[in-house]
């Protein structure tokens, strides 16, 4: 990494400094191929294997017992039976002469047995049961076996259960499946079940026995049959008609559901209802709910009985009684106890703490706050006189993808000896390992592993520099075109561009195409009104005079069409590459035609807008940044005017949230203060990050910039503009929005209107819009703002008031 010249901002990147070393490591590795460990292992393995393939191993060559040693990881019997099978069989294919085979004493024995009752298809079938009750003789299909040729019955006359008479032999049955009706859960189940049965029984005797009717029966039978409505719910008492129809299901409820018998009998208190009432049960098979069920779901105590000999605790009646941990734990007995016999010492009783002391003592631990930052109200524009500080300057630097612009920014700070030969010497090793050695100058800029890896920028990278009159922040933005916004918040931020122009053959065309015009026209739009061409690349085509003539004609077209003044328009040759005209003068004699200056100097020289102190603040955020301990949320942007100093508080917009400005730094350096035209990083106080985003304008609370839906604008047209939607951007910061309509198209010069109600404003004119926003954004008279239509740029505007 070379050493910084600054800061660098590039927003929340790990930066993957590690990743060369990883891959020098496993380059080492693949080049040694395999360790001596290794070779010191194939050789023992090999020798193993031979020996355990005995007669196989003639022909297996070492290769394959190596390929087989590799694949199993020096496994040997792996290696053994694998050669065995795949090589052994194929390459040793001994014709062994094939054995009679032995037959074993049980199928010698097999067999005679079934020499009684052969089947002709060699099935020896056991039929000659004499206690065969079952259907399901067991058939065992054997192969057939060769007839014995010794007596089996003579071999076996030693066997206890060889001499076994025929009478006495039986053979295996498998009993059909019969159903025994019995229960899951065993015996004890069953006979449970078969008492309840039985008690169910006679209770249904005795009622009928008891029943003087027959309606009686009849209502005893619909009990069975409905369902049970909430006891609290209007009773459906007999004789009662129900208006509703009954639900089909019991509705859930967070009520218990019947007791259990005993709990259902009425308390002695209880009003006994006058009738019987008709109690719709519950259906039979419905579980009654268990004491700890009903306790959960707030069953009324009436409901509950004896609800304290059933549970251990339910007799506690209050909170305030409980004192289950009062009295010491086991633990606390045993800890206590050993204490005293090891000296006395006693464990310190815990002390029960209530809420209030807790909380007390929570607000003791609390960190004391932060002393308040202190403004030291100095008279910032005063300082900044004294102070006499070289002026500052601020350039984007814009162009097509690959035309250069990192690659000529890192010559110019190598030739300035802001990066040492170290850390060139450094990059350039690190860029030929992945085949990119020409894009070492370009990573002084461009720092990200993502951005080193693809060879493009992706987001504003931020150095500086300084010559004897001037401290420069360069902004490097990305060419690409899918990070025109990152490349809008660089520009945001700048005095004026250095547009980088690939000169070789076609590729400056194919930039006139591509983002070349685009990123001119936005850095317009931001009121920039001076510009320094670089017309790269010129080693390439051999210092071409005519080439670089066209080009520049070419431009100077576009560029005055876009109103940049002629005069404010530098033209510098120059190859980023091997850094001639960039800090020295060229000296190639095919160059001998330019005696202008060099980028250096052009720099040097170029007018900066006037700087606006004397105006309330106003910061354009451009990163945002979480920090350290100390200074947890940071944010960076260019002060557009007014000034700042440690302590002020400040507003940030859109969130309408105040912040503390608790430290102050320009350019690496702690100081007190900042002012317009300087890109100050700010640590805050008071303030979470959720409120602050890129793009976002800070200011003082007391002369806030306004919210806005909808305002009228000066339009610089790029594009033929209708009254259409569009994004309108105010540096980063964006919203969908429309232009509503054409009010009037000026004078580009004069400012005066030449007709009312245009229907079209064509490219290079000047028209008063009026723009709708569906989102608010903090804009006030003479801002800026950028238009782009479907991802093109189609013109600028300059606010003129809210509409
Ligand atoms: N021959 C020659 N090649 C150059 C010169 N300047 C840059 N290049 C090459 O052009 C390629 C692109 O250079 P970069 O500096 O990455 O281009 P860029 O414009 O910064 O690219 P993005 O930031 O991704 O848009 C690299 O291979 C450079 O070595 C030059 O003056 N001469």
């Amino acid at each position: 990494m070379p050493p910084k010249s600054g800061f660098s901002r590039t927003r929340n990147v790990d930066y993957d400094d590690d990743a060369y070393d990883d891959d020098d490591y496993y380059e080492g590795e693949e080049e040694e191929g395999t360790t001596e460990d290794d070779k010191e292992q194939m050789r023992v393995g090999t020798t193993r294997v031979r020996e355990a393939l005995g007669e196989f191993e003639a022909g297996i060559s070492d290769v394959q017992i190596q390929e087989a040693l590799w694949h199993y990881y020096y496994d040997v019997a792996k290696s053994v039976s694998y050669l065995k099978n795949k090589l052994g069989g194929a390459q040793v294919p001994k014709e062994t002469p094939k054995k009679e085979k032995i037959v074993s004493k049980f199928d010698q024995a097999a067999a005679v047995a079934g020499e009684k009752a052969p089947t002709s298809t060699g099935k020896y079938t056991h039929a000659q049961s004499s206690i065969v009750e079952s259907a399901h003789p067991v058939t065992l299909s054997l192969p057939p076996r060769p007839m014995p040729t010794c007596a089996a019955d003579d071999f076996f006359w030693d066997v206890p259960w060889g001499n076994v008479p025929n009478h006495r032999l039986s053979l295996i049955t498998v009993d059909p499946p019969r159903y025994r009706g019995g229960l899951l859960g065993g015996s004890k189940l069953a006979a449970l079940a078969a008492k309840r049965r039985k008690e169910r029984e006679d209770a249904e005797a005795a009622a009928k026995a008891a029943s003087s009717n027959d309606a009686d029966a009849a209502i005893a039978m619909l009990d069975k049959l409905t369902v049970k409505s909430n006891g609290s719910a209007p009773g459906l008492r007999g004789g009662q008609t129900i208006d509703k129809p009954a639900r089909r299901y019991p509705a859930r409820k967070r009520t218990p559901s019947p007791q259990p018998e005993a709990a259902r009998e009425a308390p002695e208190d209880e009003p006994v209802e006058p009738q019987p009432a008709i109690v719709i049960e519950s259906p039979a098979q419905r579980a009654t709910a268990s004491t700890f069920a009903s306790t959960l779901c707030g069953a009324s105590s009436s409901s509950i009985p004896n609800i304290e000999t059933l549970l251990p605790y339910a007799n506690l009646k209050a909170d305030d009684s409980l004192k289950a941990f009062e009295a010491p734990s086991p633990d606390d007995v045993v800890r206590a106890a050993q204490a005293k016999s090891a000296g006395g010492i006693t464990p310190k009783k815990k002390k029960h703490i209530n809420g209030d002391e807790l909380a007390e003592s929570v607000e003791k631990l609390a960190v004391a706050e932060e002393p308040r930052v202190r403004s030291k109200n100095l008279n910032v524009i005063a300082e900044f006189e004294k102070s006499k500080l070289k002026r500052m300057a601020n350039f984007v630097v814009v162009g097509h993808v690959d035309h250069g612009k990192s690659t000529l920014m890192g010559r110019l700070l190598y030739d300035l000896k802001v990066v040492d030969q170290r850390s060139i010497d450094k990059l350039r090793k690190e860029a030929e390992t992945i085949g990119k050695s020409s894009f070492a100058l370009a990573w002084v800029m461009d720092e990200t592993s993502e951005e080193r890896s693809r060879g493009v920028t992706v987001d504003i990278a931020t150095n500086y520099f300084e010559t004897e009159e001037t401290r420069f922040t360069i902004l490097d933005a990305p060419g690409h075109k899918d990070f025109i916004p990152n490349m809008i918040s660089g520009a945001s931020q700048a005095d004026f561009p250095v547009l980088v122009i690939d000169a070789s053959t076609n590729s400056f065309e194919s930039g006139l195409k591509g983002q070349t015009k685009e990123h001119i026209l936005i850095a317009r739009s931001m009121g920039m009104q001076y510009i320094i061409v670089a017309v790269n690349k010129m080693d390439t085509i051999a210092w071409s005079k005519s080439r670089f003539d066209e080009i520049l004609k070419r431009m100077t077209a576009f560029l005055t069409e876009a109103s940049f003044s002629e005069k404010r328009i530098t033209f510098i040759p120059l190859a980023g590459l091997t850094g001639e005209n960039v800090v020295k003068k060229v000296d190639h004699p095919a160059a001998d035609w330019y005696t202008g200056e060099t980028l250096l100097e052009a720099l040097e020289r170029i007018d900066l807008p006037q700087r606006n102190m004397e105006k309330a603040l106003r910061l354009s955020v451009a990163d945002v940044f979480r920090g350290d301990l100390r200074s947890p949320l940071s944010i960076a942007g260019r002060i557009d005017s007014g000034t700042l100093q440690v302590g002020d508080v400040i507003l940030a917009l859109p969130a309408n949230e105040t912040a503390v400005i608790k430290a102050i730094e320009v350019q690496d350096q702690p100081v007190d203060w900042a002012v317009a035209g300087q890109i100050p990083t700010l640590h805050l106080a008071d303030i979470d990050p959720v409120h602050l985003r890129q793009g976002d304008i800070i200011c003082p609370p007391k002369a806030a910039v306004k919210l806005v839906k909808a305002f009228s604008s000066k339009l610089l047209a790029f594009e033929h503009v209708l009254p259409c939607p569009v994004e309108v951007f105010r540096s980063t910061l964006n919203s969908p929005g429309s232009i509503r309509t054409l009010s009037a198209k000026l004078n580009k010069f004069t400012g005066e209107v030449v007709k009312r109600r245009p229907r079209i404003v064509r490219p290079g004119e000047v028209a008063r819009v009026v723009v709708v926003l569906e989102r608010e954004l903090p804009i006030e008279e003479g801002m800026r703002v950028v238009m782009r239509e479907r991802g093109r740029t189609i013109g600028a505007g300059l606010m003129e008031n809210v509409a």
